[in-house]
């Protein structure tokens, strides 16, 4: 199982975190990622932790103010990119762009969708993994493994319906690791969670917890 870290806009300690990431990944073997705000990718990546962006642009480069150029976030040390977060939502042409503006720039993708049949629209555009997170459940307390498990079955089959080689990620209240366990036993390849470890006490604590029965 992958588990990225999105810490959104929280107002955590981004290098705290990492640090605490990277330690449970190199001592579970479990893959772990984090996703800072832009301006803190490069300060992120290099506490050695696998580091992504939060949202690609979809432009080149140019005339773009206030853009989030996919080359610009893989040279401050991204490997890879959320794409249409549900708290940052594009339209489909833009995703498409994004998503091609990440493989140019050499980042992994992963485009969010609220919905099976948004799963099965974005997994056409060719991502490299697409990510289930129902929005209702989002910052909650209650796992979309155990409150929506369908959504997440039905995510997995989506997306193998339109490209096998697209792997499936879900997100949303996800916090423990039972909660895990749950979204591996639904088919999911990966999660996606923030205020579990963002907002934890003790981040550290919090992760070696999701890795805790893979
Ligand atoms: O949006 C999410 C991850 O991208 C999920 O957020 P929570 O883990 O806070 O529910």
């Amino acid at each position: 199982m992958f588990i990225l870290v999105n810490l959104k806009a929280y107002p955590c300690d981004p290098i705290a975190v990492a640090e605490a990431a990277h330690e449970v990944a190199e001592e579970s073997g479990v893959r772990i990622a984090v996703s800072p705000q832009a301006s803190q990718i490069s300060a992120v990546a290099e506490t050695g932790v696998e580091t992504w962006a939060q949202h690609v642009s979809p432009n080149q480069y140019g005339s773009f103010t206030g853009s989030t150029l996919a080359e610009a976030a893989a040279e401050a040390g991204a490997v890879g990119t959320l794409i249409n977060h549900s708290e940052n939502r594009l339209k489909l042409a833009d995703i498409d762009s994004s998503v091609q503006a990440a493989e140019r720039a050499g980042l992994e993708t992963c485009v969010c969708g609220n919905n099976p049949r948004q799963i099965a629209a974005v997994a056409a555009l060719g991502p490299d993994s697409v990510a289930v997170e129902p929005p209702e459940l989002i910052g909650g307390d209650d796992s979309v493994a155990t409150a929506d498990p369908d959504i997440v079955e039905d995510a997995v089959a989506a997306a193998e319906g339109v490209d096998e080689s697209v792997e499936v990620y879900c997100g949303a209240g996800i916090s423990t690791g039972e909660d895990v366990i749950a979204a591996e036993e639904l088919g999911a390849e990966g999660i996606l969670l923030a205020s579990g470890v963002a907002k934890a006490d003790d981040p550290k604590e919090a992760l070696e917890d999701l890795v805790s029965g893979l």
